[in-house]
């Protein structure tokens, strides 16, 4: 595979939380790249900054320490070339709105042609397979077809990096195996870079090119292992195949060591 160009870099990042009650290191020093165009899941333990990562990385939080950058230019605060995905899709859509206008939501910031907005609307609804809930409210939804709309929205919005925080800890197992594989045909088919955050070791396996196990806080990264399964994957083969079990046994046994360490 052709080298990619670095498109995303994290610099010796630290996190401290200043409180009354003491300082909170949660990310101690911190770095890794990410080439244009690749699909990075990150693992760690639980609590160990995840969150804090991505946050600093969206420019939602100020690093204490340490740059980001995209495409060379230093972050300071939220950038549309970034588009973010939460857990909780319940609270980041809006009830009274339809699930078009959702979608639209953010695109009005852009200043794009009517023509150009309905297209983009139409064609990321289409490829979360929702063309046909376009005038349904986010309440009359499931909460895996939720998730696909704010996959949807994020998509439309055309960002350089999608970054989804745990997007699919609160569905059902079928649908979350569904969600995965949407994630994955939108990788390949529009070539967005993805960052994908995930509790589930078996998850950051099946889905990544690359997975970045962190060290318990305050976090680093322990390891940056290459996925070297075929770039055709389904759920059933893939994760049958002998190498899937090495890879997931070997990033298990990485994270039960931060955790003890
Ligand atoms: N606003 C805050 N103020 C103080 N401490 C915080 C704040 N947000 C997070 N922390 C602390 O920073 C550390 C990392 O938290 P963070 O939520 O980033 O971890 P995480 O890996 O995403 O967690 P989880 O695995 O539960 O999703 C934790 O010790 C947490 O208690």
């Amino acid at each position: 595979m052709a080298e990619r160009t670095t498109m995303l870099r994290v610099d010796h990042l630290r996190k401290v939380y200043e409180s009354p009650r003491g300082d909170v290191e949660a990310i101690g020093d911190l770095s890794f790249t990410m080439g244009a165009g690749e699909l990075v899941c990150i693992v760690g333990p639980s609590g160990c900054g995840k969150t804090t990562l991505l946050k600093c990385i969206a420019g939602l939080l100020r690093p204490s320490d340490g740059v980001v950058e995209m495409d060379g230019v230093r972050v300071t605060g939220p950038t549309p070339s970034m588009a973010l995905v939460f857990q909780e899709y319940g609270r980041s859509l809006y009830p009274w709105l339809t699930v078009r206008s959702n979608v639209e939501l953010p695109l009005r910031h852009k200043k794009l042609p009517r023509a150009r907005r309905d297209r983009l609307i139409d064609e990321s609804l289409e490829a979360v397979g929702l063309a046909h809930a376009a005038k349904s409210h986010p309440w009359q939804l499931s909460g895996g077809m939720q998730q696909r709309v704010a996959i949807a929205r994020a998509i439309a919005y055309e960002p350089e990096i999608l970054i989804m925080d745990e997007p699919f800890a609160a569905v059902d197992a079928q649908t979350r195996a569904d969600l995965e594989d949407l994630v994955r045909d939108l990788h390949r088919s529009r070539g967005v870079s993805i960052l994908f955050v995930t509790h589930d070791i078996d998850e950051s396996v099946y889905l990544g090119e690359r997975v970045l196990v962190l060290s318990k806080s305050p976090t680093r990264v322990e390891e940056s292992l290459k996925i070297d399964l075929p770039d055709d994957r389904d759920q059933i083969t893939t994760r049958a195949l002998p190498r899937f079990t090495e890879l997931r046994t070997h990033v298990y046994g990485h994270i039960q060591r931060a955790k003890a360490r």
